[in-house]
């Protein structure tokens, strides 16, 4: 078992990585305070129910806990305001108050939502991240929780803190081929942006990590997780540095909003936007390598580099001025100085944007 910690002053939290954590849930909760005296729901989605679920609930009812189970349909459909409304009101319905605890258990989707839900309900409650997805070292850290609007990604959100992460990497052997490979996008995003090392060590470990090798996993992810609860202790609420754990997502949003958000994987769309970022960046005058790297990244890892052929290029480019990185009308990118180093760069040209995008469509 492995443990870290997101330093944030009285909102700081432990996130635990291991085989079998979900086993000592119950010791968990008690030495994080979370109280039994009122219900805590447990937000899931229908594939993580149907494998994981029982054994969360049985563990928290042993350990004397009252559960109460919300299951959304799985995928990023979830994410939007008619969901929330809904658990909202079972939550009522179910005697929730503001001690109690909202449980996210299952991938990015389900702690964004969870989270806010979390964030918003009573003005606030507090929450627990079970992640079940690789892709989630990156999601179930750092507090960003958000629902999307059909015409942005995660515009509708707030910053809220967990109480404690538990990473049961028992959970991740019954994840599709599709859905790792989606994951590991954000784990080559966090070796590209902080560390060099780390990258070469992903380039090398593709099959291991690919074929959920135990050890291998447990050490890219506590790596994932490390630099993600650096940048977001130095920089909580995104004034600067933690703009760049945004790399490739100005683009990725764009494409995933206007593919409807049930096309394109956040993970496979974010790897489609590294590749356009990284061109960009030698656009910039930045090393080639960058851009040869994070391509042959992301083919070795077999995640998408290509823009789809039925995505219409003005429709993308729309989306992308919702990027909230985008400030007092100045355009604002994640780029590349190198491999393992991340720099916001301000100003950049909408035409020369609107180029790499284009040629993404060929890219191959
Ligand atoms: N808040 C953040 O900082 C942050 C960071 C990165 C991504 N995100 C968000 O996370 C979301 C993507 O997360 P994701 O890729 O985990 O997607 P997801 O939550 O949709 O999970 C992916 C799929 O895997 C299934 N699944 C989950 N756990 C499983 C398991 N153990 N076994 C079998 N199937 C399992 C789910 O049902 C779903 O179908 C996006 O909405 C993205 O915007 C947020
Ligand atoms: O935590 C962050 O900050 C990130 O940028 C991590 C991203 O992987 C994640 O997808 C995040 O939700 C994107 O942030 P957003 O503010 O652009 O929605
Ligand atoms: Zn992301």
């Amino acid at each position: 078992m492995k443990q870290l910690n997101v330093d944030l002053g009285d909102r700081s939290y432990p996130i635990y990585i291991g085989d079998g954590i979900i086993e000592q849930i119950g010791s968990y909760f008690a030495k994080h305070q979370i109280s039994s005296r009122s219900p805590i729901m447990v937000i899931t989605d229908d594939n993580v129910a149907s494998l994981h679920l029982k054994k969360v609930t049985t563990h928290l009812l042993e350990s004397g806990y009252k559960v109460v189970e919300y299951i959304v349909p799985a995928g990023e459909m979830s994410k939007s305001l008619s969901v929330l409304e809904q658990i909202i009101g079972k939550a009522l319905d179910a005697g929730l108050d503001r001690t109690s605890t909202i449980i996210a258990l299952g991938g990015g989707v389900v702690g964004d939502l969870a989270g806010f839900v979390a964030a918003s309900f009573m003005r606030g409650v507090k929450f627990v991240q079970i992640p079940t997805t690789i892709l989630a070292h990156d999601s179930s850290v750092g507090g960003k929780v958000a629902v999307n609007h059909p015409k942005a990604k995660n515009i509708i959100g707030a910053f809220h803190q967990p109480q404690i992460v538990l990473y049961d990497t028992s959970t991740l052997k019954t994840l599709p081929e599709r859905e790792i490979k989606a994951g590991l996008s954000e784990m080559i995003k966090h070796g590209l942006i902080w560390d060099a090392e780390f990258s070469k060590w992903i380039d090398e470990n593709a099959e291991k990590l690919l074929s959920l090798d135990a050890e291998a996993l447990e050490y890219g992810l506590y790596n994932g997780c490390k630099i993600k609860s650096h940048v977001v202790s130095e920089d909580e609420r995104e004034h600067g540095l933690r703009a760049i754990l945004n790399f490739g997502h100005t683009i990725g949003h764009a494409l995933e909003a206007v593919a409807h958000y049930n096309q394109l994987l956040h993970g496979e769309a974010i790897a489609i936007g590294m590749v356009g970022a990284a061109k960009l960046s030698v656009r910039l005058g930045y090393p080639e390598r960058i851009y040869t790297e994070t391509k042959a990244a992301m083919k070795k890892y077999g995640l998408p580099i290509q823009i789809p052929g039925h995505l219409d290029i003005d429709e993308i480019m729309k989306a992308m001025l919702h990027d909230k990185k985008f400030k007092e009308g100045k355009v604002v990118f994640t780029i590349l100085k190198d491999i393992g180093e991340a720099h916001i760069q301000s100003g950049i040209s909408i035409d020369l944007i609107r180029e790499i995008v284009e040629e993404l469509r060929w890219e191959e």
